[in-house]
């Protein structure tokens, strides 16, 4: 097949007899297509199933994942596979969906309401791609199309373009696109996401190769000001996180970094639901990047930030601290973790039995044992 040539290499799906898909018609959608195409890893695979009914699907030994949606479990693979299904939307943010099901779902129908054309391309169990959408000619032209209409319905999607753009960084988003996700934002659809899904992306988001692309196309569609009020990035701070994702810097560290602009990590962190780690990383990063440079060589002001940064219980975060750091201003890494462990060093429990009568007296104690070590 020609597209297939193009891509390099043939698309083959191990093609063995499985009792329990036998006579259906089903094919591989989504992400796992794609990527495919792209030459990169396969990830987990979603099946679509064309023409068949719940019971069916039972009577076969798939099982019901429960909920709302007519997805099943295969009984060998658990891999999932959906019945063809179209969705229309009867409320705001995530919960109204209703859907439709049934054999008259056709292929096309199902790939219709998904969100990106390259996200929209089936393949049969030999191979065969199926593609209404034109999702192949925008993978080759690196491209984020909307499929349809049906785009809007999800405002997630907005933010899962935002997270594919980070990942897939020389792809750049249809005018089209962009316009529609605009209207979606403006529409104010962004504002019922649930808190959680927009977590998600943005973690996700920011653990891809290019984080800035995603706050970029959250600003270009002007959902970055209603998803996080308050966070401020500047081109700088986008040069700096795809840095840090450059150097492999972990979730945390580059979430403190995303937020170290801004007047109130804490409040951003509660609204957008991120981890205790990544609220505790923005929120030590902001203190270490205003005390670090005044803390000099000066033994109290360096014992006063490891403290603060509870440096000797936590050595690994604090590493972390520093490396996400220096991204912005001049931090002597190696230094500092002279420092810690000097600090470390001092034998605590030497000195308070050295204090058996007095023990009013340890805490001086250890702490000017503990100033001495930094003494330069
Ligand atoms: N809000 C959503 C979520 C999913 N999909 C469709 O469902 C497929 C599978 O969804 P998911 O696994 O969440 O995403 P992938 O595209 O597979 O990407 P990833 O690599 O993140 O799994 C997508 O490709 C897309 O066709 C969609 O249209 N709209
Ligand atoms: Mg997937």
């Amino acid at each position: 097949m020609e597209i297939n040539a193009f891509f390099g290499e043939a698309v083959q799906e191990s093609r063995r007899d499985d009792p329990a898909t036998e006579g259906l018609e089903v094919y591989v959608v989504g992400g796992a297509v794609r990527d495919a195409l792209l030459g990169l890893p396969a990830g987990d695979r979603d099946w679509v199933v064309v023409g068949a009914t719940p019971e069916q699907m039972s009577a076969r030994g798939f099982v019901p994942v429960g909920g709302d949606f007519p997805v099943f479990l295969h009984p060998v693979t658990r891999e999932e596979y959906a019945l063809a299904r179209t969705e229309r939307k009867s409320g705001r943010g995530y919960k109204g969906f209703t859907f439709h099901t049934g054999a008259d779902v056709t292929l096309e129908d199902d790939l219709g309401r998904r969100d990106l054309t390259i996200n929209a391309i089936a393949r049969t169990p030999d191979g065969q791609l199926v593609d209404p959408y034109g999702g192949q000619a925008d993978l080759r032209a690196r491209r984020f199309r909307h499929v349809g209409a049906a785009f809007a319905e999800d405002p997630v999607r907005i933010l899962r373009l935002a997270r594919f753009a980070a990942r897939f960084h020389d792809f750049t988003v249809v005018p089209e696109t962009l316009e529609l996700c605009r209207r979606m934002a403006a529409d104010g659809e962004v504002d019922a996401l649930v808190p959680e899904r927009v977590w998600r992306e943005l973690s996700r988001g920011l653990m891809q190769e290019r984080p800035s692309r995603m706050l970029q196309v959250l600003a270009d569609t002007d959902a970055l000001s209603r998803i996080a009020p308050g966070l401020a990035v500047d081109g700088k701070l986008l040069d700096i996180l795809d840095e840090a994702a450059d150097a492999g810097l972990p979730l945390a560290s580059r979430y403190a970094l995303l937020c170290s602009d801004s007047a109130d990590p804490a409040g951003l962190g509660k609204r957008l639901r991120a981890s205790n780690d990544c609220n505790d990383m923005a929120r030590l990063l902001q203190q270490v990047l205003a005390d670090l440079p005044r803390a000099g060589k000066d033994p109290e002001r360096v014992l006063a930030l490891l403290e603060r940064t509870d440096a000797l219980r936590k050595p690994e975060r604090f590493e972390q601290l520093l490396h996400a750091a220096r991204r912005r201003i001049p931090v002597d890494v190696d230094d500092w973790l002279a420092a810690r462990d000097a600090v470390k060093a001092v034998d605590a429990g030497a000195i308070a039995a050295r204090h058996a009568g007095q023990p009013e007296g340890i805490r001086e104690a250890v702490r000017a044992a503990r100033l001495a070590a930094l003494a330069p």
